[in-house]
């Protein structure tokens, strides 16, 4: 099998959200979608011609076999899928929550195990994806890297618990993104724009603000001074937002409560 991403058969356990987002960013990426298969109860199809089944195949061994499932279906999922691992499987876990130890304690025959963090950006190849795990000698690191590099920016992490807060900025911010935009679009309602142009225009304004800064040598503090003429109206807003450190204390409590919540489910894990 000649792939450019792939050393052997993928297998996705679950393909709900997040697993689709990664499915149509390698399908985009170049993945062979006869080279994937997906496994979910319903059997609903994920298009792109990729096969789809309620139960593990016995036509082949897989090289990879991606964790897509919820975190608290990882017991269901175990003794099922535990027997078809081999020591060469590349496990690899998007489980928010689940540790390395506790998919270990499951999980004993694979050499590799890794977890990822994506997002759901992955989708359009912009995403980012952390990276940790044991095990993963040159070149189950350079093939996960490949893999993820794919499907926008990935990063390596040594440590499991700062892979852990990365996850809840790059994984779960998207979200907290949208509350934003939404937020900056019914707060402009409010003031006298219908909501509709209100929505679009926030989109569109947070698209290529965030293109810009990309792009930009200068960090958010030198960027936001460009915007904010001495003694204008932008001043008069971000004046608003650092009142009290008022977004920033908001940020913290909103990454705080995602971490005490991975914390939670951390140990649900280890306990099963
Ligand atoms: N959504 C996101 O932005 C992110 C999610 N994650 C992680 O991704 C994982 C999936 O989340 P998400 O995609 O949002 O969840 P979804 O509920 O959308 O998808 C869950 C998938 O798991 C399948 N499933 C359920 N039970 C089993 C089983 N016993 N065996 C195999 N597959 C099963 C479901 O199949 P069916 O539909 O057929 O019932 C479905 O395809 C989670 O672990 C989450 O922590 C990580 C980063 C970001
Ligand atoms: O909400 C969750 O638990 C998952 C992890 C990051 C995004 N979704």
């Amino acid at each position: 099998m000649a792939d450019p991403l792939l050393p052997g058969p993928l297998w996705f356990v679950g393909c709900g959200n997040m697993g689709s987002a990664m499915l149509d960013g390698w399908i985009a990426a170049g993945i062979d979608p006869a080279h994937v298969t997906v496994i979910r109860p319903s059997g609903r199809p994920v298009g792109h011609d990729v096969r789809v089944l309620t139960d593990y195949p016995e036509d082949e061994v897989p090289a990879i076999v991606l964790l897509a499932m919820k975190p608290y279906q990882l017991d269901a999922v175990a003794p099922v899928l535990t027997p078809i691992l081999e020591p060469e499987t590349l496990l690899l876990s998007i489980l928010a929550g689940v540790e390395i130890a506790s998919l270990r304690t499951r999980f004993a025959a694979p050499r590799t195990i890794l977890r990822a963090m994506p997002n759901l950006p992955v989708r359009l190849g912009k995403g980012v994806v952390n990276l940790a795990g044991e095990g993963a000698d040159q070149t189950a690191r350079a093939l996960a890297t490949g893999l993820m590099a794919a499907l926008g920016h990935a990063e390596w992490f040594d440590d499991e618990s700062q892979f852990a807060l990365a996850g809840h900025l790059t994984g779960a911010g998207p979200a907290f993104l949208f509350r934003f935009i939404d937020a900056l679009a019914a707060a402009a309602e409010t003031l006298g724009l219908p909501y509709d142009q209100a929505a679009r225009l926030a989109l569109r304004m947070v698209e290529g603000a965030a293109a810009l800064a990309a792009a930009s040598p200068d960090d958010p503090e030198a960027l936001a001074r460009r915007v904010a003429s001495p003694g204008g109206t932008t001043e008069a807003g971000l004046k608003v937002l650092d009142e009290d450190r008022a977004l920033a204390d908001l940020m913290l409590r909103t990454l705080e409560a995602s971490r005490l919540r991975g914390i939670e489910m951390a140990l649900a894990a280890r306990e099963g």
